[in-house]
């Protein structure tokens, strides 16, 4: 009979129990699948007390002890960065393999970790830290690994895109219908990570880094969240046939001396309603992906909850056990290329910019006058006659982004204009 391959949970809430369960269901099934039985070795958890459902003698609040026990493989669904960072990085100097659905750790410190898991020759997997269970970064990592990937964007929030999601359907505003997804369970009691976009830049930096052989960290992510989407966005956007979506991008950018390097960022975007993105909808994900010789390829999903995110969680403890029964690791992750990130400044973006301005003569001139002083390309104009005033809405060429966000504010000083009704980035349509 095979050894079995030993496996430490850490942490046991709503991805973790779900992973006991499905780890305790049908061991043979997962025997059969790994080449060896796949034993439970023990669960830590903070406060044994509260967890009367498990089984008892698994359970410790010792985690250093259990990861320092005979385990092959440590799992931790506890999330954070400490004690956290420190118990992985033990273990897998130890070479224990690592599975991880922690996207705020992996965002700062997989450059460490990836160290410490080529050193001893363990495994470090994360598919559950992004987009849930929607196989994304192994198909990045393995199935793209020959390829040139030169795009990657989508949506990687759920609860944001729940509250946009409710936000176009029910012409509600943001604070609004943030309470109503908190009522329902779609937001946490603290939303911040989620609204304010970092929970997307942490899942951004992950992407980008394995797309691009890089090292990004979420602090290299431009980051805006949707707490400043009004209504009125809403309608602008409604009124052109496009919906909002906060979208991760992250792009390979060649520089005019042919270098290369990484843009990476999070943002509120209006994209064409007839995009597949626009019909994401509630507290799904959806990634694009697009490579030299592949073309485009989505992935769509559910991107969070227990048994969803457990599933990822269950394919990468799985290729783990393989390895260990093989007696090898899997392929390790390259960083090599090491792109610089480019500034948000300097990235190439293009704007949907909504005013109302006096109507007279000489408006639009004016209006136009000011694009041009900045070098922005203007792609379309409508204009829209009120009693005493115009709507006048432009879609902008790509141009640096600080260009465009100084021509906005240069806009705004003008004295035909009333309002700058709303103003977004615009993505997903022909140039
Ligand atoms: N919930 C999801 O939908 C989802 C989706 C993708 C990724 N993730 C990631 O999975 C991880 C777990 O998420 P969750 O939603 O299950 O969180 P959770 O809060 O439900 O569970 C975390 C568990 O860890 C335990 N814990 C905290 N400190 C501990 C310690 N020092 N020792 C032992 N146990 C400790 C807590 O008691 C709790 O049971 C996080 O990194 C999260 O970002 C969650
Ligand atoms: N809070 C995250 C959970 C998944 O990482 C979301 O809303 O998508
Ligand atoms: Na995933």
């Amino acid at each position: 009979m095979t050894e079995p391959v030993k496996v430490a949970l850490l942490g046991c809430g709503t991805v973790g129990s779900e992973v006991t369960r499905m780890l305790l269901d049908d061991p043979g099934e997962l025997a059969a699948r790994v080449g060896a039985p796949v034993e439970l070795a023990g669960i830590a958890v903070r406060r044994p007390d509260k967890h009367p459902e498990l089984p008892q003698h698994l359970i410790t609040s010792d985690a250093t002890a259990l990861i320092d026990s005979d385990v092959d493989i440590v799992v931790e669904l506890i999330g954070g960065i400490d004690p956290v960072r420190g118990w992985l990085l033990s273990a897998l100097r130890k070479g224990k393999s690592v599975v991880t659905g922690n996207k705020a750790l992996l965002s700062e410190h997989a450059s460490e970790l990836a160290e410490a898991a080529d050193e001893s020759g363990a495994d470090l997997y994360y598919e559950a830290a992004v987009a849930g269970a929607i196989p994304l970064l192994r198909p990045v990592r393995e199935s793209l690994a020959g390829d040139r990937i030169t795009r990657v964007m989508g949506i990687v929030n759920g609860t944001t895109n729940f509250i946009l999601s409710a936000m176009d359907s029910t012409g509600a505003g943001y604070a609004e219908t943030l309470d109503e997804a908190t009522r329902l369970g779609y937001a946490e009691a603290d939303p911040t990570a989620d609204v304010d976009g970092y929970d997307a830049a942490s899942k951004a930096a992950i992407i980008a880094s394995l797309a691009f052989h890089s090292r990004v960290t979420a602090a290299d992510v431009h980051r805006e969240g949707i707490a400043g989407i009004s209504s009125s966005d809403i309608t602008a956007a409604k009124s052109l046939g496009r919906t909002v979506k906060l979208l991760s991008i992250c792009e390979r950018v060649t520089e005019e001396d042919g270098s290369e390097s990484v843009s990476a960022r999070v943002h509120p975007v209006m994209i064409p309603k007839s995009h597949q993105l626009a019909g994401v909808g509630g507290a799904f994900n959806a990634v694009y992906v697009e490579a030299e010789a592949a073309g485009q390829l989505m992935f769509y999903g559910q991107g969070a909850g227990g048994a969803p995110t457990a599933s990822a969680v269950l394919g990468d403890l799985v290729s783990a056990a393989r390895n260990k029964v093989a007696g090898g690791r899997g392929p390790r992750e390259s960083a090599h290329a090491a792109l610089p990130v480019r500034p948000m400044g300097q990235t190439p973006t293009r704007y949907h910019v909504s005013l109302d301005v006096a109507d007279k003569p000489g408006v639009l001139a004016q209006v136009a006058q000011v694009f041009a002083a900045h070098g922005v390309s203007i792609s379309t104009v409508r204009q829209r006659d009120r009693r005493s005033t115009a709507s006048l809405v432009v879609v902008t060429h790509q141009a640096p982004d600080a260009a465009l966000r100084s021509t906005v504010d240069e806009i705004d000083k003008l004295d035909v204009v009333r309002e700058v009704i709303s103003v977004m980035r615009v993505e997903g349509e022909a140039e």
